[in-house]
C-alpha cells in the first residue's frame, strides 16, 4: 500500500492510514513535507493486545539465539537502506548530514547489534546455599522479559534514541509499542518496515503516531502495558510518572540537563576550546548532554573566552547538505520561539553576549525556517534563570572561578543532575573532581565519547534508572530466584 505523503502507523504487521493527520514540518524552511498518520485509541488497543499476543505466542516461545539473529538482521537492513534512513531523519529535522551519517543512523543501527550480542551472554546467578542449621539448597535466578513495554522517545536523536530502548527491550524477549515525537517520525516509520522486511512476528514491534499529549498520554496509561521507558523533558516524565503510578509500572527516565563543562588553568587549551564548542553547539545544542554552563579558572579566562567566540564563528550554518555545514535550524518553530525567549531573558537579566544571540538571516528560503545563532554570554550570576533552567539551544554562558572546591559547588548547583565535561591535564585532578560532580556522566577531555556499555542516565531531575550494558538487561527484564532444597 503506498502512503504518498503520509507517515502510517504500524500495528500487528499492518501499516495503517489512520485518517486523522498532523503536519511534519521542515525546519529548514517551515514547509509542510508529509502528514503522519495519528493514532485512534482503538488502535492503540489493537497495538497492546497484538504485542500481548505475539509476547505471548511467536515471540515468547522464540530462543535467545533465533530472536538476537532477526536483531542483527534488522541492523544489516537498517545499514542496506541507510541513505533512505539519511534522507528521512535530515527532512524531519533539518541537521547536518555531517551529524546524521556519522551519529544517527550508525549508532541507530548499532544499538540493534551490540544489544543482541548482549542478550545472548547475559545470565542469572547461582548460590549454593548453606544455612547455620545445616540445611542445603540452590538458589538460582531466570531472567524473564516485562511483557509489553512502551518506548516514548524524543525528536532530538529520533532514531538513536528510540533504538537506544527498542533494541535491548526487544533482545530480551519484550514485545514493543514505539511512540515517536510528533515532530520527527519518518525513520522511525522506516524501522516499522525494516522490522517487517527481515520478518520480525507481527506484533512484536508497533509504531503508533501523534502528539504526546493524546497519544502517548493514552498508551502510557494503558492497563496492558506492562513498562514505560522514556526519553524527553522532565517535566513530561513527571506527568507519566503519575499516569503509570496506578500500576506500579517499572518506569526507566532520561529526561532534561543543565550540563557544565569545568576548564582548568591546567586544561589543554586548544583541546578545551574545540571541546566546548562541540558539547555547546553539535545538534544545535539540541543534545541532553550539552554544555550549557561553562566554568573557566581566571587565570585562563581571556584567553578561552577569544578562543572559544573565534570557534563559535567559524561553525557553518546553513542547508543540511551544504559541504561544511555544522549545524541546521532548529527542529521546530515552537522551540526557536522558546530558545529565543531565553536569549531574551539573558539579556533582559543582563547578561554581555559575547556572540551570536539572534536570528541569522540567509535572504531565502532559510528565512522562514527555525534557524537561530551560536550565542556565548556572560555575567548572569549562577541562579539567574539562564542558567538554572534547560534551554535545549545553541547557547552557553561563561563564568569565570577560582579554587576546585568553588567550581565543583558551582557545577552541583542545579536541579538537574546528567552530564558534565572537564577540561584538564592534570589527571590526578580529573579522578579527584569527577566523582564529586552530582551527574550520571562525566567526561575528561572529551565529550559524547560512548561505549554502549557504560551507565548511561542521570539523577535528580535528570532521570530515573540507567541504560546501557547490563544496565539495560536488567531494567527490560525481571529475576526470578528459584530455591532447591538439596
Ligand atoms: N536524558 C536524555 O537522554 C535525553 C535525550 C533527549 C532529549 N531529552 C530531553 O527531552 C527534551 C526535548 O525533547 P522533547 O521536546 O521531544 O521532549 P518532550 O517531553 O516534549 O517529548 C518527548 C516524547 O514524549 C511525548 N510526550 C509528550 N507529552 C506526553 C505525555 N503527556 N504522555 C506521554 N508522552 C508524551 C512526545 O510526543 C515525545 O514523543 C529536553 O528536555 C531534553 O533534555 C533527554
Ligand atoms: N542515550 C544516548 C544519547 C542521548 C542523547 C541525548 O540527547 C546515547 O548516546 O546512547
Amino acid at each position: 500500500m503506498e502512503f504518498k505523503g503520509l507517515i502510517p502507523c504500524y500495528v500487528n504487521g499492518v501499516f495503517i492510514d489512520t485518517g486523522q493527520y498532523v503536519n511534519n514540518i521542515n525546519p529548514v524552511n517551515g514547509e509542510v513535507i508529509s502528514q503522519l498518520c495519528e493514532a485512534t485509541p482503538a488502535l492503540i488497543d489493537k497495538a497492546v493486545n497484538s504485542a500481548t499476543f505475539a509476547f505471548k505466542g511467536a515471540w515468547g516461545e522464540m530462543s535467545v539465539n533465533q530472536r538476537c539473529d532477526l536483531l542483527h538482521k534488522v541492523a544489516e537492513r537498517m545499514i542496506e537502506r541507510q541513505a533512505e534512513f539519511i534522507e528521512a531523519e535530515i527532512a524531519d529535522t533539518g541537521k547536518s548530514l555531517f551529524q546524521v551519517e556519522t551519529i544517527d543512523i550508525p549508532r541507530g543501527a548499532a544499538n540493534f547489534n551490540v544489544f543482541a550480542d548482549m542478550a545472548k551472554f547475559t545470565s542469572g546467578e547461582t548460590f549454593l546455599t548453606e544455612t547455620p542449621n545445616g540445611e542445603k539448597a540452590l538458589n538460582y535466578s531466570v531472567n524473564k522479559p516485562l511483557g509489553v513495554v512502551a518506548v516514548i522517545s524524543p525528536w532530538n536523536l529520533p532514531l538513536l534514541l528510540a533504538t537506544w530502548k527498542i533494541a535491548p527491550a526487544l533482545a530480551c524477549g519484550n514485545c514493543v509499542i514505539l511512540k515517536p515525537s510528533e515532530e520527527t517520525s519518518s525513520t522511525a516509520m522506516l524501522l516499522a518496515q525494516v522490522m517487517d522486511e527481515v520478518g520480525v512476528p507481527k506484533g512484536v514491534f508497533n509504531l503508533i503516531l501523534g502528539r504526546g499529549s493524546i497519544v502517548g498520554d493514552y498508551l502510557t496509561a494503558h492497563r496492558g502495558v506492562d513498562a514505560v521507558t522514556f526519553t524527553g523533558a522532565s517535566a513530561t516524565g513527571q506527568h507519566i510518572m503519575r499516569s503509570v503510578a496506578q500500576g506500579v509500572k517499572p518506569i526507566s527516565f532520561e529526561l532534561g540537563g543543565k550540563n557544565s563543562a569545568i576548564v582548568f588553568s591546567d586544561a589543554d587549551l586548544k583541546k578545551a576550546i574545540a571541546g566546548v564548542t562541540r558539547s555547546t553547539f553539535t545538534n544545535c545544542g539540541q543534545v541532553c548532554l550539552c554544555t550549557e554552563k561553562v566554568y573557566v579558572h581566571r587565570d585562563i579566562a581571556q584567553a578561552f573566552i577569544q578562543g572559544l567566540k573565534h570557534s563559535a564563528s567559524q561553525i557553518k550554518i546553513g542547508y543540511p547538505k551544504e559541504a561544511g555545514v555544522f549545524i541546521g535550524p532548529l527542529v521546530s518553530k515552537a522551540h526557536q520561539e522558546k530558545v529565543l525567549s531565553y536569549y531574551q531573558l539573558a539579556k533582559d537579566e543582563g547578561a554581555e553576549v559575547i556572540y551570536g544571540g539572534g536570528v541569522p538571516h540567509f535572504g531565502d528560503e532559510r528565512d522562514n525556517g527555525c534557524y537561530i545563532e551560536p550565542t556565548i554570554i556572560t555575567g548572569l550570576d549562577d541562579n539567574a534563570r539562564v542558567n538554572q533552567e534547560e534551554i535545549f539551544g545553541p547557547i552557553c554562558h561563561i563564568s569565570i572561578f577560582d579554587e576546585e572546591d568553588e567550581v565543583i559547588r558551582r557545577a552541583n548547583n542545579t536541579e538537574y543532575g546528567l552530564a558534565a565535561a572537564i577540561w584538564t591535564e592534570n589527571l590526578s585532578r580529573a579522578h579527584r573532581v569527577a566523582p564529586k560532580l552530582d551527574v550520571g556522566i562525566v567526561w575528561v577531555n572529551t565529550w559524547f565519547l560512548r561505549d554502549l556499555r557504560t551507565a548511561f542516565g542521570g539523577v535528580k531531575l535528570s532521570g530515573i534508572g540507567r541504560e546501557g550494558g547490563q544496565h539495560s538487561m536488567r531494567f527490560y527484564s525481571e529475576p526470578t530466584n528459584i530455591c532447591i532444597k538439596i
